[in-house]
């Protein structure tokens, strides 16, 4: 099992490879690309928080300067890290209005953040310069949930065009079932990982399962993921890393997440793919009594 992290948006958060080298880390989803091309041949923006000089692309919300990034992505990647560009974020402007901006908005990414491409390089900008992204999440917590398989589609398509390489797509829907933001993209394109945010949400939250309430809605996500279309796509338990990483109330300590992974990872060992964190940062600054971050402890419970 794995454990996913969103590093990106952290109150003076470290750079990447700071978190690379922590070793319980497996998947980073590098946040935000949270603005969203208002029409076709228009570009994104993007906030990375502290990362990036502040600089942009002329004409456009799209950091130019993220050195720190592109520098730490290789270092990464040689520690076996998979590192993802996440679309949306809380605080996005997110909207797709037409199949076609969807497919140009997937196209820009592609050639933006994807394998290198010299037919290419003096269309689309390379912000992380010639290092390839992963793959693509997308965190889509509001706007209205269409033509995000098209999208996804179009993405796949891309990845299709290099076969001897892994791209994967993620989503982080809402616990509430249908997620009305991402429903219809977890039906009608290919996840690979659906991390559900069991938290800021009430009555399907993690807190729900401790306090026995009955309406933690793993098992429902189980069903919806077999009616998707990848019912193979594994499926995270999103937590909170902190007391303030969200809303109040919603935070679970590492004593009160062991018998919720134990319980859910018995129940579904196919489908349960690890943990989700919400933040890096947070993480970080959440250190257990015999000094571990929360993501450490975390790992600790997906491996007893
Ligand atoms: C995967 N995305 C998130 O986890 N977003 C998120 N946690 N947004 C947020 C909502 C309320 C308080 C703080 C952060």
């Amino acid at each position: 099992t794995n454990l996913a992290i969103y590093w990106g948006q952290g109150p003076n958060q470290q750079r990447l490879s700071h978190f690379c080298e922590e070793t319980s880390l497996d998947i980073i989803n590098l946040g935000f690309i949270n603005i969203f091309p208002e029409a076709v041949g228009k570009w994104p923006g993007s906030n990375f928080g502290n990362q990036c000089d502040g600089n942009v692309y002329p004409g456009s919300e799209l950091l130019s300067g993220c050195h720190q990034i592109w520098e730490d992505i290789p270092v990464c990647k040689e520690k076996g890290k998979t590192i993802m560009l996440s679309i949306g974020g809380e605080t996005a402007w997110e909207y797709l209005s037409s199949e076609l901006q969807a497919v140009w908005f997937a196209d820009f990414l592609w050639y933006s953040f994807g394998p290198q491409n010299e037919a290419y390089t003096d269309t689309y900008p390379r912000p992380f310069q010639t290092n390839s992204v992963d793959g693509f999440d997308f965190d889509i917590e509001h706007d209205g949930g269409a033509f995000y398989a098209t999208m996804i589609n179009r993405l796949r398509s891309h990845f299709a065009e290099y076969p001897d390489q892994t791209f994967y797509i993620s989503g982080a829907p809402q616990c509430q079932i249908p997620d009305t933001q991402l429903s219809n993209a977890i039906s009608n394109s290919f996840f690979d990982f659906i991390w559900v945010q069991f938290y800021n949400t009430a009555g399907c939250s993690a807190r729900d399962f401790v306090e026995g309430t009955g309406s933690f809605n793993f098992g429902n996500w189980v069903d919806v993921i077999k009616a998707s279309s990848n019912p193979e796509a594994k499926l995270f338990v999103g937590l909170p890393a902190a007391e303030a990483a969200a809303n109040v109330g919603y935070y679970l300590t590492p004593t009160e997440v062991a018998p919720l992974v134990e319980t859910y990872m018995e129940l579904y060992p196919k489908q349960f793919g690890g943990i989700m964190l919400w933040e890096a940062t947070y993480s970080e600054n959440n250190l257990s009594p015999d000094g571990l971050t929360y993501a450490e402890s975390m790992k600790e419970i997906l491996y007893n």
